[in-house]
C-alpha cells in the first residue's frame, strides 16, 4: 500500500467509479471481434490480424480531419449488419467498460447504418439493447442507449430515428443525437426531428463545435434545443483567455455556463480530428477551471485507442488534476446523464461518493 502520495496514480484511476456519456458502439469494438465477425460473414478487412487491424484504424483516425476520422467506421459498420453481431458488440462494450469500473454508460450508434443485411431499425435497436442488458446483468454497469441520426441523411430519416428513440424510451433508449461530418451540415436541417423529441419531453445531445465553430454550437442549443453538447471544443472561440483564466466571454459561453449545459469533452478524439492542436492547449482545462459543466469521455475507444481511464490519466498529466477534480468530473457526468433524476442521485450518493472516499482512504492519497 502507498502512503502519503500527492499524485493521482494509474491504479487509483483504475479503481475509481466512472461515468461515460459519449461512447459510440461502432467506434469501440474489440479488434478480435471484428476479425472473427468478418471471417464468419466473408467480409474483407484491410488487416486480418487483430493487433495490426487496430493499428490500421488508429493510424486512419489520426489525420487531423473529422471526415478522414469517420472513414474508419466503414470497417466496423460492415461487420455489424446482423442481430447477433450487434448484440455481441453491445454486450462486449459493457464488459469492457465494467472492467475499468464504469458504473453508468450512455452508448450511441446510428441504427440506419445497420440495415444492409435486411434488418429493420426496430430489430437493430432490440439487438443492441439485448446485448447491453445481458452486460448489465453480468456486471452491474447501468446503461442508456442514444440513437444517432447522421447529419448527411435526409430529414425523413432523422425524423424516423427520433420517433424510434421515443418509441423505445421505456426499454432503455434515453436520448437522440446527430453525428457525422459537421462542416456543411448545420444541425437545423434536422429541426423537425428535434422538435418531435422536444414535443415528447425527450432528451437531445448534439455533436457540435468539433469541426465547425460557434454557429454550430449556437444552433444546436438555441434552434434545436440540445440539452447537452458533444465536444463543444470550439466554444473557446467565444472566450478571451489568459493562462487558464477567462478574461471575457461572449453571450453564448455565458449562456452555456449559466444554464449548466453539459459539455461532453473527448480529449484524444479531438487531437486526432484536429479539433484541438494538442493536449496542453485543449480548452477542456479552461472550461473545467472556470465552472463549466464538463466531464471526460472516450468518443471511440477503438478508433481513438483509448479508455476512460486513459482519458483521465491524460487529464491528470496535462492539467494536474487531483482526485477531488476527478470526482467532480464524474459527478458532473452523472448529473448530466439522461437517466431520470432519482436514478442519478442514487448513483451519485450510493456509488460515486463512497467509491471515491474508499480510494482516497486506501491509497494514502494526500493531494489537494
Ligand atoms: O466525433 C465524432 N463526430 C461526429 N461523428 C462521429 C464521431 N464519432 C463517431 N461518429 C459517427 O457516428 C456514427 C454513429 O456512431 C459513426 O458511424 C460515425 O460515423
Ligand atoms: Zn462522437
Amino acid at each position: 500500500m502507498n502512503y502519503n502520495i500527492s499524485m493521482v496514480t494509474k491504479e487509483m484511476i483504475r479503481q475509481i467509479p466512472k461515468v461515460e456519456l459519449h461512447d459510440h458502439l461502432d467506434g469501440g469494438l474489440r479488434p478480435e471481434t471484428i476479425v472473427e465477425l468478418a471471417d464468419e460473414y466473408g467480409i474483407a478487412l484491410p488487416e486480418k490480424d487483430p493487433e495490426r487491424l487496430a493499428q490500421w484504424l488508429h493510424r486512419g483516425s489520426d489525420r487531423k480531419s473529422l471526415p478522414l476520422y469517420l472513414e474508419s467506421f466503414g470497417v466496423t459498420v460492415a461487420v455489424l449488419q446482423k442481430a447477433e453481431a450487434l448484440e455481441r458488440a453491445a454486450y462486449e462494450a459493457i464488459l469492457d467498460v465494467a472492467k475499468e469500473h464504469v458504473v453508468y454508460i450512455e452508448i450511441r450508434f446510428s441504427p440506419v447504418l445497420h440495415l444492409k443485411e435486411g434488418l429493420n431499425v426496430e430489430a437493430v435497436v432490440e439487438s443492441v439493447l439485448k446485448g447491453l442488458e445481458r452486460g448489465r446483468r453480468e456486471t452491474g454497469t447501468e446503461y442508456g442507449l442514444i440513437l444517432c441520426a447522421m447529419r448527411d441523411q435526409s430529414v425523413a430519416i432523422s425524423l424516423e430515428i427520433a420517433e424510434l428513440a421515443v418509441a423505445f424510451s421505456d426499454r432503455g433508449v434515453v436520448g437522440f443525437d446527430i453525428a457525422g461530418d459537421e462542416n456543411g451540415h448545420p444541425p437545423k436541417k434536422h429541426l423537425e426531428a428535434f422538435q418531435y423529441i422536444r414535443n415528447r419531453n425527450f432528451n437531445i445531445t448534439i455533436h457540435a463545435g468539433e469541426a465547425f465553430g460557434l454557429e454550430s454550437i449556437w444552433q444546436a442549443i438555441q434552434i434545436c434545443g440540445a440539452h447537452r453538447i458533444g465536444h463543444a471544443t470550439r466554444l473557446i472561440e467565444d472566450m478571451s483567455v489568459h493562462g487558464t483564466r477567462i478574461e471575457k466571454m461572449g453571450t453564448l459561453a455565458h449562456f452555456i455556463r449559466d444554464k449548466r449545459i453539459p459539455l461532453e469533452v473527448c480529449l484524444s478524439s479531438n487531437i486526432q480530428t484536429g479539433a484541438a492542436p494538442n493536449f496542453d492547449d485543449h480548452p477542456f482545462h479552461i472550461y473545467f477551471r472556470n465552472g463549466f459543466r464538463v466531464f471526460l469521455n472516450t468518443d471511440n475507444r477503438l478508433m481513438s485507442n483509448t479508455t476512460l481511464s486513459k482519458e483521465m490519466e491524460l487529464a491528470v498529466k496535462h492539467y494536474n488534476l487531483s482526485l477531488k477534480d476527478l470526482e467532480r468530473l464524474t459527478i458532473n457526468a452523472m448529473k448530466s446523464s439522461f437517466a431520470h433524476y432519482d436514478e442519478r442521485i442514487k448513483i451519485i450518493y450510493d456509488v460515486l461518493k463512497p467509491g471515491y472516499a474508499e480510494v482516497e482512504k486506501t491509497s494514502g492519497y494526500n493531494g489537494h
